[in-house]
């Protein structure tokens, strides 16, 4: 069976994802391809559902953004949609206000390892706020840099507001914050697909690459069970950058797996009562990923 294909579509409030959103859905209808969506909404109201089509299956999460509450609740709404429509492709709409990392967090389950194929982060950016971000708040600046740091497609929006030189600097300025994202100027969102479907996010460490300084999940799959100690040493241990890990661990000493989730140096145990599939999903930058997997595998030699 083909995976299902997600993208995740981020961008400040009001810099064009919903627009975004509208386009590829008449361009994969165009395509014939079968299409869900995912969207969240800060506020119990939802504005923009309008925007999807009613033959569209669409999941909204209402009531708090992806990053803050519902992490849990997304990844059970992307399993219903998987199974109940078997999607070829699925589109979620972030929250303005979601850091990528969150994000990201939210959509790689190690639950989904077999059924997604998680191309990655489409960024909107609004280009006249671009270019007067000094005038926001710092804290706002900082998001308006993180989402174009961690994008693996840039859209530079609104270009009708601004002069060819405007242009000129800000397609600079994304190559200096962002090297590895492709980054097209567009207006109402109109990217080219051939774009959309180059893209694939990074999921294994490159070989020859010594410490990886790009933002990326790292999967490692378990064959068998390791010491608790082992792993919390282990844990201790390991570089700050690395911000999220979540999956199944088992220990020498249980017949059932743990399911593992690690944030912001927190970690967290629950008891599994079935044996599931010992994958365990890194989400980390500037970490040498080799290290970490050897680490790992050492671990369960012993
Ligand atoms: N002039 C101009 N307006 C645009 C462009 N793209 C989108 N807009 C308008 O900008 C407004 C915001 O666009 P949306 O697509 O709703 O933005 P969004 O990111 O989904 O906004 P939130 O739902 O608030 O996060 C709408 O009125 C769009 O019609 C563009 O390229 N140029």
């Amino acid at each position: 069976m083909n995976k299902t294909e997600v993208y995740l579509l981020s961008g400040f409030l009001g810099s064009g994802k919903t627009t975004l959103l509208k386009y590829l859905l008449q361009q994969e209808k165009n395509e014939g391809r079968k299409i869900a969506v995912l969207m969240n909404e800060l506020g119990s109201v939802s504005i923009d559902s309008d925007a999807v089509n009613e033959d569209v299956p669409l999941k909204e999460l209402l009531d708090g953004c992806i990053c803050c509450t519902i992490s849990d609740k997304l990844e059970a709404q992307l399993q219903g949609l998987l199974m109940e429509y078997s999607p070829e492709v699925i589109y979620i709409e972030a929250t303005g206000a979601a850091h990528p990392v969150e994000v990201i967090d939210a959509v790689v389950s190690p639950l989904f390892g077999e059924k997604i194929d998680f191309k990655g982060i489409i960024t909107t950016v609004d280009s006249k706020r671009w270019l007067d971000r000094k005038k926001l708040s710092p804290q706002i600046q900082q998001l308006l840099i993180e989402q174009v740091k961690h994008a693996n497609l840039l859209l530079v929006n609104k270009t009708d507001t601004l002069s060819e030189e405007e242009q000129a600097t800000i397609s600079m300025e994304m190559t200096m914050f962002n090297q590895h994202a492709f980054c097209v100027l567009t207006t109402f969102s109109k990217v080219p697909m051939g774009e959309v479907r180059k893209m694939g996010y990074p999921k294994e460490p490159q070989h020859h690459v010594q410490v990886d300084l790009h933002l990326r999940t790292f999967v490692y799959h378990f064959k068998r069970h390791i010491s608790q100690k082992d792993f919390e040493s282990f844990l201790k241990a390991m570089p700050d950058t690395i911000y999220r890990i979540k999956g199944y661990v088992k220990f020498s000493e249980n017949n059932y797996p743990y399911l593992f989730q690690y944030s912001y140096g927190t970690p967290l145990y629950m008891k599994e009562y079935m044996n599931m599939t010992l994958n365990l999903v890194f989400i980390g930058e500037k970490v040498n990923w080799n290290i970490l997997s050897a680490q790992l595998l050492e671990m369960e030699q012993k």
